[in-house]
């Protein structure tokens, strides 16, 4: 195409958002017309789900749960008057929370302000929060956040370390809506121990983020924590960020939380028109539907020019494929879905990967987010006439237009600013266009059954390791693998005993080893 009709092309798809300065460009994604009209059908199929499903529909089968995030920033759309209110509160409690926090009206008992805190949490429990703190964080925000995402102890460690001289003054969120997976458990049970080898009451610096009812808000009132705040049950945790899940960690921080649910209130009055061309949503699905035939067949590398939009690709990561990546479709049909997103920043990441974008595998396509405002004061001149921020921008065409001249699609997404609003806004754009793209292809963009197979052998691996050592300590010689197997009554499970045995002697753990490590059919072990 040669640049007067691709200059007309960028001008008939562009879409533009008055209110909120927004731009989404799909005109380097280089479908037709036949295209476009062919899907009409399948788009407009999606436009009736996504209205029975913001109207409560059990759009979530499997789990025969309504899917309402949308209400979250519009709670007069609830399908009920008991879930409006119950929205309308938890926004308020946040509020009134966080206003006495900041004010010191509740303050820890050795301190008069809380300082920091430690969220604890995992997959959507907080991926969101990270992303908001790294994208809205004030520099010196009222409190600092640290987050414990894992059950890594060394991660545990690094955040008690940098907290080690503020502990006294340290909140400590559990977010969990089941309230019973494992790591978050187990680093709040690693955090109650520390606290209380500081002498410190833990209920008065901890607060539960979960569903009435689980096993978290059990504990939380039973124990009597500083305070539990509501997950709602049909709020799944990858589009949590605008519940409390987001909202308290981003209101202790000082982020305007009201502008963030402003923002994705507008974006969800945008997407929710039923017209392709006129809905942002739309025009994204549409694009990653063409690019990946539909089947996932490219990748979506997400590349925001702007280091504070650094953990937007990772958020995505989860929404994007955790919603997506099915086996089955609604139907029952085998049909292995999904799309695979990676990405950090750009420009740092044209000097990592994007030399394979350009000429290696074409598996992907790239998405850039384009911030105009470069930054909020005036730049200094890095050569006459170009600052670093021109850099920035110069880059980021300059790496869309390579892209292109390699049949390398792309997707801009360009916002004015990165503030509450637009990130409100980004977030909702993202769930509704991925909520579309699961009407298109057919599946439960709602649930995740794949995450339950890794949990369960987990939990089959700890057991074992009950097992084994048990078997260790009755044995009066050091037994090899193979005996211990059979003791356990798991012979097949041989790898599985090697590699916890392995595990529990490098962490001095009462386990000794002996023979070539090279070897392992060589080794024997015995309890010490
Ligand atoms: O918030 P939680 O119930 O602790 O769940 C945390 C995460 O873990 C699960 O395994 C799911 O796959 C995620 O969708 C969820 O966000």
């Amino acid at each position: 195409m040669d640049a007067a009709a691709l200059w007309q092309r960028y001008q008939d798809w562009l879409y533009y958002h008055a209110g909120l300065g927004f731009y989404v460009d799909i005109s380097r994604m280089r479908f037709d017309d036949a295209f476009v009209e062919g899907l009409q059908p399948k788009l407009e199929k999606a436009f009736a789900d996504m209205a029975a499903l913001e109207a409560g529909a059990i759009a979530n089968p499997d789990e025969n749960r309504m899917v309402g995030h949308y209400w979250l920033r519009d709670p007069d759309l609830a399908p009920t008057p008991e879930i409006k209110q119950e929205i309308v509160a938890s926004v308020d409690q946040i509020e009134t929370f966080a206003r006495k926090i900041h004010s010191g009206a509740i303050h820890p008992p050795q301190a008069p302000r809380y300082t920091d805190i430690i969220s604890i949490g995992i997959g959507g429990s907080a991926l969101g929060p990270e992303f908001v703190a790294e994208a809205l964080a004030p520099d010196f925000p009222p409190l600092a956040i640290h987050f414990i995402d894992n059950t890594d102890p060394a991660g545990i460690d690094r955040v008690l370390t940098r907290v080690r001289n503020r502990l006294n003054s340290t909140l400590v969120i559990v977010i969990s809506k089941s309230g019973g997976t494992p790591e978050p458990r187990n680093g709040t049970i690693e955090l109650k121990a520390a606290y209380a080898g500081h002498n410190l009451d833990f209920t008065k610096y901890a607060i539960a983020i979960t569903t009435p009812d689980s096993k978290l808000d059990r504990q939380a009132k039973s124990e009597g924590w500083l305070a539990t705040f509501p997950m709602f049950d049909w709020v799944g945790g990858r589009t949590s960020e605008l519940s409390a899940v987001g909202l308290l960690p981003a209101a202790l921080q000082g982020i305007d939380i009201r502008a963030m649910l402003a923002g994705a209130k507008e974006m969800d009055v945008a997407t929710r028109i039923a017209d392709l061309k006129t809905n942002p949503a739309a025009l994204l699905a549409l694009g990653w539907y063409y690019s990946g035939n539909g089947r996932g067949e490219k990748d979506m590398v997400v590349l925001p020019y702007k280091d504070s939009l650094l953990l937007f690709s990772r958020y995505l990561q989860q929404l994007v494929m955790e919603s997506l990546g099915k086996e089955k479709d609604l139907d029952g049909n085998i049909v292995h879905q999904g799309i695979a997103v990676y990405g950090n920043k750009g420009s740092t990441d044209q000097h990592a990967y994007v030399q394979q974008l350009r000429e290696g595998v074409p598996n992907f396509f790239a998405t850039f987010i384009e911030v105009l405002e470069d930054r909020s004061g005036s730049s200094p001149e890095i050569d006459p006439g170009a600052t670093a921020g021109d850099y920035l921008s110069g880059f980021l065409q300059g790496t869309r237009q390579a892209l292109y001249e390699k049949q390398r699609d792309s997707i801009t997404i360009t916002i004015p600013q990165v503030n509450p609003h637009t990130v409100g806004a980004l977030i909702a754009l993202y769930e509704r266009a991925v909520g579309f793209y699961g009407s298109l292809v057919n599946i439960n963009a709602y649930h995740q059954p794949g995450v339950e197979a890794g949990k369960k052998a987990a939990a089959v691996v700890l057991d074992l390791q009950k097992q084994v050592l048990q078997v260790l300590q009755e044995a009066k010689t050091p037994l090899p693998l193979a005996q211990i197997a059979e003791k356990a009554a798991a012979t097949d499970q041989i790898e599985a005993i090697y590699k916890i045995l392995r595990h529990l002697q490098a962490n001095r753990r009462g386990v000794t080893m002996q023979g070539d490590p090279a070897h392992p059919d060589s080794l024997t072990f015995s309890a010490n």
